[in-house]
Parts: structure tokens; C-alpha cells; sequence
């Protein structure tokens, strides 16, 4: 599975520009996520930085104020005092005055600070939770083929990256207005004695920039290219740690043949990563040095015109402080810019799947469900292939489901039963075609009421860790505190017996991922299953292997029941076993996506074909 892919091929640099500068445009849209989250969380984070943008500006001119007021105090040669009797000096009362701003802004940084914290970790939670929830709740409208596609697979992770990993973004971008604040406020602080000083810094920090902005979108771009086999790392360490797989994993002896698979992938994506790094590590050293070698160059011009009289003791105390910060201050705001910039390629990812659209288009004017169905159930020469293949796993089909009666599907693997379910349930669409349901064609239905008229089960169908309760209510969710009718639609599909032989009853939560979860047979989950279709009143009920793994009597009674639940519904069965084909008032044999005889058991009995075939073969495995 896990090749070593080569490491993707390098853009042309005028679309390696555009797409650095274009980072930052979905960074408007991820505001405005931000600002519904919480208008007053946002307005409050962003006024406590505000105030602490100006804080070091102010704290560094204060205390130039201080260390010039010192030296002058000093000169004015005061006789021997105690330090109570020289505060209340007169000319003491400045100093005093400065000295007491000083600490009034370090409390108010304090706090500040702390009121910062607190601010962006409520946002932060509220913000990642929307995101989280916009993944669920988009997810939910796209389509049954989309999810299919591995391509949305990729930008799913992607996108679930951002939601888990990427939430720094928001506080990270304050910190850069934070940040920019200051620097703007210091270096206009700067520029008021030396403004060629602020230029050189500047000048000397591009190359580490540079470096930075190459270095995180070559990141971006090996993360990127490498979605897919972190994706598969994720699936081997899934199966080779859950409860589910383990079974088969013992038996198989299959611990070392992913542990090795896991390896191989994992030492591959190092590798590259390590590469990446070094280089990283190699460059930003020498440029990070070019800024500090400025900045000492500059230093040593301030200390020596201090020496020289041109600046006093206080503007060598401001002016040396302002540029330790305006040097961290700068680095650290071209290397935010950078990182963010890395980080907001996300954004890109996560935006893209939320624009996603469905694939299955609403029709325009929509046609109810006609409930009850008074004829039939067509499908006209209905042809389907899987998107991204070339097969026909469905053609030419002509197919008709009566009001009332119940249709058994039969065919070999692989035939197109279930490719018919998914038709019929408008997960895919028809390519040639239509369905229709007493003449109107699905497609001019609403989805929701279209699936709302059909009871489903497939026979994949879904293992909820959920309660007893919930995995039968999940039929129809919207009678979840319904306990009668769920208590019926489990007698109904057996269940009943099941659920009473749980300690907790229908409060039992099923699997092994709760705590208190309790494993169920193959058997006694489809029981759960079945009743799960109880729960809706549907007017085609359509079970795709519903007794696979059910005991002859519990398939008996399955079927017993459905034939006295149906009432005028039409139900449609998919099984191999002819002890349940041979009860249905109609079979029809599947072959190649085509009908190839349809009739009652007897009637395709008499005809001695496939189903003869089949059906020979079979009763003889019991002879
Ligand atoms: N998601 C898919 N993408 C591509 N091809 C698919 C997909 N699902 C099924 N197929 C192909 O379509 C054909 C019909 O599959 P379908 O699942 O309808 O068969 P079936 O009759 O239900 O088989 P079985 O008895 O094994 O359940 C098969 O050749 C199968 O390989």
C-alpha cells in the first residue's frame, strides 16, 4: 500500500508568490466566524491587546524619565537623610510621581495579561467547537458518492486538522496586531532620536523572513502531498488498537505485519520531515545572525554617541531598551506573519470543504411521496456506473414493485442488488433512466420525504455505541423519547428478547466503546437492526440480507411478521438464502445489473433456469 511517494514537484515561483500572499484570504471569512462565536469575547480580546500594545512603549519612556530624574537628583548633592524624610522631600515628589506610574503600568500589564488568558480561552473553545460542528453539520448534506471518493477523504483530514489543530490561528493573529502595535509605538519612539536605525533593523531581519515564508510553505506543500499516507498511518494505528480488530488480528498473528507497514510509512514521512528540517534549521541560523549582527552594530553606535554627550544616561537606558524589544519585537512578528501564514494554508482546506456542494441537486418544484403507493414502483430502463469507473454495475434494468407486494431479489455477488437499494434511496443518481413511484420520478421528489417513506437496512448496517433505546430509535431519530414505540418496533424485529436479557434493559449501552457496554451475537444486532426499520412507517420497506445471521426460527418469525406488518406496503428483500426468497410473492434473479427471470419460487421452479439452478444447488447443501 504505502509507496514512497517522491516529494511533489515545485511550482513556478509566480505561483509560488501568488499563493504566499493569497494565504491571508480566507483569514476575513475565519473572523467573521470568530465574531459570531462571540461579538463581546472578540471586541474584549481585542481591547485588552490594545492596551498592552502600548504598555512597553509607555513602561520604556517612563523609565528614561526615571533614570534622568535619578541622575539629576544626584547631582544636586543632598546632605545625609533618611529614606522617610527624603520621600517627603519637595523635590523628591517627582521621581516619586514617575516611579508610581512605573508600577501602576506593570499591575495593569499584570492583569492584562491574565485577563488575556482567560478571554482567549473562552474564545478559543467556543470557536473550536463551531468549527467542529460546521464539519459535522456540512458533512451531513453531501452525498453518499462524495464521502466515497478518496480525494474528499484527503481534504476532510485536512480540513479536521484545521479544527483540531489549527484553533491557534485565531489567538496567534491577535498577537501579530498585538505585536505590530507595539512595534509601531517603539519604533516611532526610536525614529524620534535615530530613524535610519529602525530602517537597518528592518532591513536586516528580510532575509529571515524570507527564509521563514519559503521554509512554512514547503512544509505546507510536503504536509499536503503526504495527506494520504497519514491517512493510512491513521487507519493501521486504528485497526492495529481497537477492540474491533483485535479478534482477527490474534488469530491472523498480524501485530508485526502492520507494526512493520505502520513503520515503513512512518520512517518514510520522517525522512522527508527531517530533510525539511535540517535545511530549515541550516538557513534560519545564518539569516537570524545577519539581524543580530545589525542589531549590536546599532548598539554600539548608541553607547558610543551617549559616550559622546549626544544622547544623556536616560536615552541610552530608553533607546537601548526600545531596541532589545523592537528586535525581539520584529523577528518575532515576521516569524508570526510567516507561521500564521502557514497555518491560515489550512484555512484554505477547511473553507473548501465547507463550500462543497452535493452532488444530488434538490429538485426545483418538488412532488410529495405519493403515500400510500396505489400502483407501482418502476424502474425504466435504469443504467448506473460507480463514479470514477467504466463498468455498468446496473443496465438496461426494468424493474416493477407492485403496491402491496413483496419483491425478492435474487443474483450471484456482485450482481447489483444493493446498487438497486442505493438507486431506490436516491444515494446515487441513475445515469440512463428513471424511477419513479406511481409515475413521479424520484428525482422530482424531496429527499428527506422520499427517505422518510422507505425503511432501510442494509446489511452493513450500523453497530451504534449507543443504548439499546437509541440503537433502535436511530430509525426514526425524532421518536427518541417515544419509549412505546420503540418498545413495539422491537417486538416487532425480535429485539425485545434481546434487550430483555441486558442488566440495564433498553438503558444498556451497546459495544465495547462505552463504559458498561455490552457485546452483542451477529444475530442478536441484526435483531436490533430489523427493529430499527420498525420504527418507521414506511410505505416500501426494503431489507438487504436482514437474516444473514439469524436462527432458522428467528427468520422464520422475521418473515412471518413482515408479511403481517406490510398492510398494502410494498416491501423489497435481498437475500441468498431461498428459505426466505422462496416466501415472496415475486423473485426476481439479477444477473450483470440485468433481470434475467423473474416469477413466483414455483413458477421459476417450473422454468428449471438460474433460479432452478440456484436453488438446486442450495437444497442439495441439505440433503
Ligand atoms: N462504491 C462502489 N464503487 C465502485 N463500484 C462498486 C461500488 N459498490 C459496488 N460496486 C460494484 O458494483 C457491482 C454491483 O455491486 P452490488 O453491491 O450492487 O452487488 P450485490 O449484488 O449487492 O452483491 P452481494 O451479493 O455481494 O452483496 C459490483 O461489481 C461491485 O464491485
Amino acid at each position: 500500500m504505502t509507496q514512497a511517494s517522491p516529494p511533489p514537484a515545485r511550482p513556478p515561483w509566480r505561483t509560488r508568490l501568488a499563493r504566499r500572499f493569497g494565504v491571508y484570504a480566507h483569514v476575513p471569512r475565519m473572523f467573521r466566524q470568530i465574531w459570531r462565536c462571540s461579538p463581546a469575547l472578540t471586541v474584549s480580546s481585542m481591547a485588552l491587546r490594545l492596551v498592552q500594545a502600548v504598555q512597553p512603549s509607555l513602561a520604556l519612556y517612563v523609565g528614561k524619565l526615571i533614570v534622568d530624574e535619578v541622575i539629576h537628583l544626584s547631582s544636586l548633592h543632598m546632605p545625609p537623610i533618611t529614606l522617610l524624610a527624603w520621600g517627603l522631600h519637595g523635590p523628591a515628589m517627582r521621581l516619586e510621581g514617575w516611579v508610581a506610574l512605573e508600577f501602576a503600568l506593570i499591575i495593569l500589564s499584570d492583569l492584562t495579561a491574565r485577563a488575556t488568558v482567560l478571554v482567549d480561552g473562552l474564545l478559543n473553545e467556543r470557536y473550536v467547537n463551531d468549527v467542529s460542528l460546521s464539519l459535522m453539520e456540512h458533512a451531513a448534506t453531501l452525498d453518499l458518492q462524495q464521502f466515497e471518493s478518496s480525494e474528499l477523504q484527503d481534504l476532510l483530514e485536512r480540513a479536521r486538522r484545521q479544527a483540531s489543530g489549527r484553533n491557534n490561528l485565531l489567538v496567534q493573529l491577535f498577537n501579530i496586531a498585538k505585536v505590530a502595535l507595539t512595534a509601531i509605538t517603539l519604533a516611532a519612539g526610536v525614529m524620534a532620536f535615530a530613524p535610519w536605525m529602525v530602517v537597518v533593523l528592518l532591513l536586516a531581519l528580510l532575509p529571515a523572513t524570507a527564509g521563514e515564508a519559503h521554509f512554512n510553505a514547503e512544509g505546507y506543500r510536503l504536509q499536503r502531498a503526504k495527506t494520504a499516507e497519514r491517512r493510512e498511518m491513521d487507519y493501521l494505528r486504528n485497526i492495529g488498537s481497537s477492540a474491533e480488530h483485535a479478534k482477527e488480528l490474534k488469530l491472523f498473528g498480524l501485530g508485526d505485519f502492520l507494526v512493520g507497514r505502520f513503520r515503513a510509512a512512518a520512517t518514510t514521512l520522517m525522512a522527508q520531515n527531517r530533510r525539511l528540517a535540517l535545511r530549515r534549521f541550516v538557513w534560519s541560523g545564518l539569516f537570524g545572525m545577519i539581524g543580530s549582527v545589525a542589531y549590536y552594530t546599532i548598539y554600539i553606535v548608541i553607547v558610543w554617541d551617549t559616550v559622546q554627550g549626544r544622547f544623556s544616561v536616560g536615552d541610552l537606558t530608553f533607546l537601548s531598551g526600545s531596541f532589545v524589544r523592537l528586535h525581539t519585537i520584529l523577528s518575532s512578528l515576521l516569524l508570526g506573519v510567516t507561521q500564521t501564514a502557514s497555518q491560515a494554508q489550512y484555512l484554505d482546506d477547511f473553507f473548501a470543504f465547507l463550500d462543497l456542494r452535493p452532488v444530488i441537486v434538490p429538485a426545483s418544484a418538488t412532488r410529495p411521496f405519493p403515500s400510500p403507493i396505489r400502483h407501482s414502483i418502476r424502474f425504466e430502463n435504469v443504467g448506473f456506473r460507480y463514479p470514477g469507473t467504466d463498468r455498468w454495475a446496473i443496465r438496461n434494468l426494468d424493474l416493477n414493485i407492485g403496491a402491496g407486494e413483496t419483491v425478492a431479489l435474487v443474483g450471484e455477488n456482485g450482481a447489483g442488488k444493493t446498487t438497486i437499494v442505493k438507486l431506490l434511496t436516491r444515494l446515487y443518481e441513475p445515469d440512463e433512466g428513471r424511477i419513479t413511484v406511481d409515475g413521479v420520478s424520484l428525482r422530482d421528489m424531496d429527499l428527506a420525504d422520499l427517505r422518510a417513506h422507505i425503511g432501510v437496512i442494509f446489511q452493513d448496517f450500523v453497530r451504534y455505541s449507543l443504548t439499546a433505546a437509541e440503537n433502535i430509535a436511530i430509525g426514526r431519530i425524532d421518536a427518541l423519547s417515544d419509549t412505546a414505540r420503540i418498545r413495539a418496533a422491537a417486538r416487532e424485529g425480535l429485539a425485545d428478547e434481546v434487550v430483555g436479557r441486558l442488566p440495564h434493559g433498553y438503558d444498556q449501552p451497546l459495544g465495547k466503546q462505552l463504559a458498561r457496554g455490552r457485546e452483542l451475537s451477529g444475530g442478536e444486532w441484526q435483531k436490533i437492526a430489523i427493529s430499527r426499520a420498525y420504527m418507521r412507517d414506511a410505505d416500501l420497506l426494503i431489507l438487504d440480507e436482514p437474516t444473514s445471521a439469524l436462527d432458522a426460527r428467528a427468520e422464520a418469525d422475521v418473515f412471518e411478521r413482515l408479511r403481517a406488518l406490510r398492510h398494502g406496503k410494498a416491501a423489497l428483500v435481498i437475500s441468498h438464502r431461498f428459505s426466505t426468497v422462496r416466501t415472496a410473492e415475486r423473485i426476481v434473479v439479477l444477473e450483470h445489473g440485468r433481470v434475467l427471470e423473474q416469477g413466483t419460487h414455483a413458477q421459476l421452479l417450473a422454468h428449471g433456469g438460474r433460479y432452478a439452478e440456484l436453488f438446486a444447488l442450495q437444497a442439495a447443501g441439505y440433503r
